[in-house]
Parts: structure tokens; C-alpha cells; sequence
């Protein structure tokens, strides 16, 4: 599983890891998207953010009993406490990909596709990641830096991190 705030590159390394391992990728925002039939963004503004929370934490459910490669689990996921326990017992690793505002500023611009960034999202982004710091902390297994690091030297990183072999 990878985790991290918007911009650490979930859906970005997840897919190159999955490759990288000929393993199956799964993504829980497009699982939910899926189920919803409209996009994160759009499930933002007209249902708002419990209503997301709810059909994440039935995708994340989902994806942890159905699936076995990469799993990108949505930025927020690891909010719900039932999420953080299902993590936890799945006995899989847990490997929060980390960065710094500098390159998540960089990464993530000014698009709507990310709504819990509208506004500032410079400080909308620092204000998340102080948040949340202790429950991504508190998941992982594994911690792997990616700022100023390619995609693809990411992926060495997790690889090497996780100690598995291609
Ligand atoms: N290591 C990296 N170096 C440079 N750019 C990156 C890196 N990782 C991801 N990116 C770019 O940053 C943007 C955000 O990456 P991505 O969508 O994978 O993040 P995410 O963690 O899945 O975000 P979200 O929480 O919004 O789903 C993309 O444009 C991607 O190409
Ligand atoms: O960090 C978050 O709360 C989010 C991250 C994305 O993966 C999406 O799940 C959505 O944009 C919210
Ligand atoms: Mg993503």
C-alpha cells in the first residue's frame, strides 16, 4: 500500500511499482470514482466531504480483501479509524511516500481536481499535512522521501525499502 498527502506521488510511483513488480495496481479515489460514477472533485462539491469519506472507506474495505499488487490508498483515507485498523491487520506494508510543501507546491499547482487545496492550496497543503502527520506516521511501515527524486528513483527507493526482488 502507499500513502502520503496530495502530490507524494501515490497514483504516479503506485502505477511504475506495479509494473516494476508485473503486479496488479489499484487505486482507491479511481475505485470510488468508479462506484460513484463522477469524479473525487465533483463528489466534493455536491455530496461534500463525509459523504467521500464513506465511499473511500467501503474502497479501501474493497480493495484490501479483492486485491493483491500496488494499492494507492487516498491521501485522507487513513482519517478513518476503521481504515487505520484494516491497514493495520492486513498485515501488508504500509509505505507512506513523503514530501516537503517545496515539491508537493510544485507537483500538485493550482488545479480543481484536488478540492481539499482550493483556495491557497500552498497553505491548505501544510495545514493537512500537520494534521495528519501522526496517523501516516502511526501506518506506516515504511517511510521513503521523494523530493527531488524522479518517479522511477522512487520506485528504487520503495523496492529497496520493501526489500523485494524484480
Ligand atoms: N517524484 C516525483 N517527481 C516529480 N513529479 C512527481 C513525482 N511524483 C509525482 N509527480 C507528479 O506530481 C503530480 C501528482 O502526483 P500523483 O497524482 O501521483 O500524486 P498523488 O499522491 O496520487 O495525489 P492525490 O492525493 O491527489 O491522489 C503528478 O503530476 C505527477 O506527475
Ligand atoms: O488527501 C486527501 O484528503 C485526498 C487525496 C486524494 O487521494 C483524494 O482522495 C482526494 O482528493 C482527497
Ligand atoms: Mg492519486
Amino acid at each position: 500500500m502507499l500513502t502520503g498527502p496530495p502530490g507524494a506521488g501515490k497514483t504516479t510511483v503506485g502505477t511504475l511499482l506495479a509494473e516494476s513488480l508485473a503486479v496488479g495496481f489499484r487505486d482507491t479515489d479511481a475505485d470510488v470514482e468508479a462506484v460513484a460514477g463522477t469524479t473525487v472533485a465533483e463528489i466534493f462539491f455536491d455530496k461534500g466531504e463525509p459523504a467521500f469519506r464513506e465511499l473511500e472507506r467501503e474502497a479501501v474495505a474493497v480493495a484490501l480483501r479483492e486485491h493483491d499488487g500496488v494499492l494507492a490508498v487516498g491521501g485522507g483515507a487513513v482519517l478513518d479509524e476503521q481504515t487505520r485498523a484494516a491497514l493495520r491487520e492486513s498485515g501488508s506494508p504500509v509505505v507512506l511516500l513523503e514530501v516537503g510543501i517545496s515539491d508537493a507546491a510544485t507537483r500538485v499547482g493550482f488545479n480543481r481536481d484536488r478540492p481539499l487545496l482550493l483556495g491557497n492550496p500552498r497553505q491548505q497543503w501544510q495545514k493537512l499535512l500537520a494534521a495528519r502527520l501522526p496517523v501516516y506516521v502511526e501506518v506506516a511501515t515504511h517511510r521513503v522521501v521523494t523530493d527531488g527524486r524522479t518517479p522511477a528513483e522512487v520506485v528504487d527507493e520503495v523496492v529497496q525499502a520493501l526489500g523485494v526482488t524484480r
